[in-house]
């Protein structure tokens, strides 16, 4: 990048580098991951961060994700796991008939139905946030250098049980759910304050959870045969 003078970068994070509460988290929230992926995302936030102390004319955007979900809307692209554990692909395992039931893991958590409560963010908002980000880091504000770091997520909560709902309403299809024990390491709710990216980077999720389980199902079903 040097070679070409490029000092301009944006990463993808996580919230997985938060020590996780249960209140909407803001940036400035301590971190400490509880897992190696979110340990690595850490390690590269603070080598990002050393770079631009040593050389101020870096650029850089640090982009925390919350829980993406959803596909490309024209359904020719989306997430193609082969062995998923997030809820979404799980869910159209199991409407595909590979899973026999959807393991709900907790319905003793101490959120509005029992189950997990997560910040799902489509997949094409998180894409429309690097774009403004981009620009942002090109703009006249931006001249100087800068090292900046936003949560991108919607600030708002979507259970499993919901989430299992709206899916069913979208396809037409209905999931055999099974109640489990918590999964080791789960919290019952991981919510964005989504504020500073929208005040910074004029950016603002604007999809819902239908618009993903919609397009997402969409990938499955003209995809499933090179997925699985
Ligand atoms: O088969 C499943 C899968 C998930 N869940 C529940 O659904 C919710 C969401 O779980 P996911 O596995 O989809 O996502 P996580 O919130 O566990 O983790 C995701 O978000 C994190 C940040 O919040 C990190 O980025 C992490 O890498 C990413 O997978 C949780 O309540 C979980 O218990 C089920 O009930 N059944």
């Amino acid at each position: 990048m040097c070679e070409y003078n490029c000092k301009t970068f944006i990463f993808s994070s996580s919230a997985a580098v938060y020590t996780l509460k249960e209140k909407p988290i803001v940036e400035d929230d301590n971190v400490g991951p509880g897992n190696p992926y979110g340990r690595t995302k850490l390690m590269i936030e603070q080598i990002l961060k050393d770079l631009y102390y040593s050389d101020k004319q870096w650029k850089i955007s640090i982009l925390r994700y919350f829980n993406p979900v959803g596909s490309h809307s024209s359904g020719l692209l989306g997430d193609a796991s082969k062995n998923p554990t997030n809820l979404l692909p799980v869910i159209h395992l199991t409407a595909a008939k590979k899973r026999e039931t959807l393991p709900i893991f907790g319905n003793d958590w101490d959120t509005h139905d029992g189950t997990g409560v997560r910040d799902f963010i489509h997949i094409e908002d998180l894409a429309e946030g690097h774009v403004c980000s981009a620009e942002h880091l090109i703009s006249k504000d931006c001249e100087g250098g800068v090292c900046y770091t936003h949560n991108l997520g919607t600030g708002k909560g979507t259970s499993v049980l919901e989430m299992v709902n709206i899916f069913e309403e979208v396809s037409g299809v209905k999931i055999p759910i099974k109640h489990m024990p918590r999964r080791e390491g789960d919290l019952g709710s991981v919510i964005a304050n989504p504020q500073l990216a929208h005040k910074q980077l004029n950016w603002k999720a604007k999809r819902d959870i239908k618009d993903a389980c919609v397009s997402a199902w969409k990938w499955h079903t003209m995809n499933i045969d090179g997925l699985y």
